[in-house]
């Protein structure tokens, strides 16, 4: 079952197209990577399904409902970002009780004992928090809210990696402790590779990818061999990326399984990172070849 679904969603900022006639769903109780270069329109995506943004046109639906100032949806909803602002006088913990008030599945000690391990000085003003120790802050209270939807874009990339690991792995646990519906927004593909179920990869505004992680890892190949071999292998399927060394090449093909085996050729799966790379330049280099490179959209 899906909890969010945005059909034919457009958003414009005067002369920029940030999302540009997106249509997909969050099913309910997976762990979703939302991935795409800079400027690809992600943030736009989140404000727009937590009810920040109005779309320019399209239909974004949470629970059935249109998410823009409904209080019966946005209590379900937690949205963690970096740029998240805070009243000057707010001290950390201020910003865990209003987040206790806010979500009513608020666990208070989950939260406390992620204060303890994140050492976040609660005593402290937000405005003089560390950067790591503000994305702390974000991290604690999308993890305590329980919040049925929970989306995180990139709030924790202040942290150092000792601290993204708790976080992945308290993510983990409490999310098998109590499923809902996540999403995640980052660059660090690597990092949540082995979390993330489902994946959907944004680029310039349209989407370039969208299924779960393991029919994505399937269908794509890295092929390495003799020039001719690999070209015959690959003929018919999209290349996705390309190098050439003096007679031996290496290829990214996709809609072929990664079982499918040959003799003279090296056939290795595909991180997602790489898959979401290189289909990303794929995209971008049919459209630039389509004359259609920056378009409309700035
Ligand atoms: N309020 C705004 N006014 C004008 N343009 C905007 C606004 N918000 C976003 N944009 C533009 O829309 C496009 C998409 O921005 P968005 O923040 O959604 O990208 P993103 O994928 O989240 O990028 P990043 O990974 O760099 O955070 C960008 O070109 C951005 O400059």
């Amino acid at each position: 079952m899906s909890v969010v679904n945005l059909r034919g969603v457009t958003k414009r900022y005067r002369d920029t197209l940030a999302v540009d006639d997106v249509s997909f769903d969050l099913h309910e109780n997976r762990i979703h990577g939302l991935l795409g270069r800079n400027g690809a329109g992600k943030s736009t995506v989140m404000r727009m399904l937590t009810g920040q943004e109005i779309p320019t046109s399209g239909q974004v639906r949470v629970f059935g409902e249109n998410p823009y100032e409904n209080a019966a949806v946005l209590p379900r909803v937690c949205f963690i970002k970096e740029s998240q602002r805070y009243p000057d006088i707010f001290l950390a913990r201020h910003a865990l009780e209003a987040a206790a008030m806010v979500f009513p599945n608020w666990d208070q000690d989950f939260a406390d004992r992620l204060v303890e391990e994140f050492r976040l000085p609660v005593k402290r003003r937000v405005r003089k928090l560390s950067r790591g120790q503000l994305s702390s802050v974000g991290v604690i209270i999308g993890l305590a809210a329980r919040a049925p939807v929970t989306l995180f874009d990139e709030p924790y990339l202040g942290l150092d990696a000792v601290a993204r690991q708790a976080f992945y792995d308290h993510l983990i646990a409490d999310y098998g402790r109590y499923p809902r519906t996540i999403v995640l927004s980052t660059h660090l593909i690597d990092e949540v590779a082995d979390i993330i179920e489902d994946v959907t990869v944004i680029d310039r505004g349209r989407i370039v990818m969208d299924d779960s992680s393991e029919n994505l890892r399937s269908q794509a190949v890295t092929v390495s061999g003799p020039t001719n071999a690999v070209e015959q292998f690959a003929d018919g399927h999209d290349v996705l990326h390309r190098e050439d060394l003096g007679g031996f090449t290496r290829v990214v093909v996709s809609g072929i399984p990664a079982d499918r085996d040959t003799a003279s050729l090296q056939v290795e799966p595909v991180s997602l990172q790489q898959l979401v790379v290189r289909t990303t330049q794929f995209h971008d280099a049919a459209l630039a070849g389509a004359g259609n490179g920056k378009g409309d959209r700035s």
